[in-house]
């Protein structure tokens, strides 16, 4: 067990009560945990931490410089977006973050989205729940139009991990896939450059992380190159869409569908433009693609081999 000192930042974000923790324990004896830290929270709670575990608690170069005893930050998440990790580098603090730990669980709610949209489950659910069905002269409503993901093109920006598993799954649907070429970078064998990838897909599912690059990568220009009938799933970071733009591709019918997992503020306690009510075919799910009991209870665990790592001069998972 290190003798280093924790805290546990948000850990209400991971555990529901139904986690096995022991993993911790066996790491660290000294946890201090809190089940969630505001930003006006986070100095105090950081204290003399020498380990902190933040999934979504934003730590900027104002709370590292303010926290002399930290050694190392270990995001329980894979997007690094929240930390400074320039601020980090220069303060030497080592970063670690989950690596594969949520991929069944992220894949499942693509396709969970991209299923809903295509086969209309909201409306129809709503339709029974109404009593449009028990009213109907015939066997089945057929109010709003159902399509195939067989033989449709499924574009991916972002051939990580999450992408290349939600590659295996469309193909396995019948789908065509074209993978995005890093915009502004190399050219690479099989990769499509994004404006040329755009108007040939039927669904843009997007995987790539939260950079100064992507920052609003997919803005009114490209939605605008997208097919009337394609959809946009959205369960990277809500900041690469500009989502005004989006909110009124789908008023405008310019795009068929979105389905999102995540807004650039989140909670969206000061509104966003995707949830003004009456946007057509749009799904908003509250980032929870990951969050299955089976891939909060590997964050615990990779949580514990990232520091066990570390104690151990290790670089494992480093950012
Ligand atoms: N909604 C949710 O619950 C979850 C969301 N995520 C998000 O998904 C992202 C991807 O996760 P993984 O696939 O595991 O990460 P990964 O690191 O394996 O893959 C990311 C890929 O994006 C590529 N990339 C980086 N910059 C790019 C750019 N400018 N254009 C195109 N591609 C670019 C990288 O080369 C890499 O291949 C995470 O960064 C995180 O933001 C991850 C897990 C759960
Ligand atoms: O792992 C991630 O990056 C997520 O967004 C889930 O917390």
């Amino acid at each position: 067990m290190s003798p280093l000192n924790g805290v546990l930042l948000d850990l209400a974000t991971i555990d529901q009560g139904d986690l096995d923790l022991s993993p911790l324990d066996r790491v660290c004896g000294a946890w201090r945990r809190y089940p969630q830290t505001e930003p006006p929270q986070i100095l105090d709670h950081l204290g003399d931490a020498q380990i902190a575990v933040t999934n979504k608690v934003a730590l900027d170069r104002a709370a590292l410089t303010s926290a002399p005893s930290l050694r190392l930050i270990c995001i329980a998440a894979t997007g690094t977006n929240h930390v400074d990790l320039n601020a980090a580098r220069e303060q030497g603090i080592a970063v670690a973050n989950m690596v594969r730990y949520a991929t069944p669980a992220v894949v499942q709610h693509v396709f969970a989205l991209i299923l809903a949209l295509t086969t209309r489950l909201p409306e129809y659910h709503r339709a029974v729940a109404s009593g449009a069905w028990q009213q109907h002269d015939r066997f089945c409503l057929m109010d709003y139009p159902i399509r195939e993901l067989a033989g449709r093109t499924l574009g991916i920006l972002g051939y990580g991990e999450l992408g290349q598993a939600v590659a295996r799954v469309a193909e396995a649907f019948g789908m065509q896939v074209l993978v995005a070429q890093r915009p502004g970078g190399e050219t690479r064998e099989g990769r499509v450059v994004l404006e040329q990838l755009l108007p040939q897909v039927d669904v843009l599912s997007l995987h790539c992380p939260l950079t100064d690059t992507t920052r609003g990568l997919i803005g009114a220009r490209e939605l605008g190159l997208m097919r009337r009938d394609a959809l946009l799933i959205n369960t990277a970071r809500g900041a690469i869409v500009d989502e005004s733009a989006l909110a009124e591709a789908l008023r405008l019918g310019a795009i068929g569908g979105a389905g999102v997992d995540v807004l650039s503020t989140e909670p969206p306690r000061g509104g966003n433009p995707l949830l003004t009510p009456g946007i057509p075919n749009l799904i908003v799910t509250p980032h929870i693609a990951w969050a299955s009991r089976e891939a909060r209870q590997r964050v615990v665990e990779e949580i514990a081999t990232n520091i066990e790592a570390f104690w151990a001069g290790i670089a494992h998972n480093r950012v």
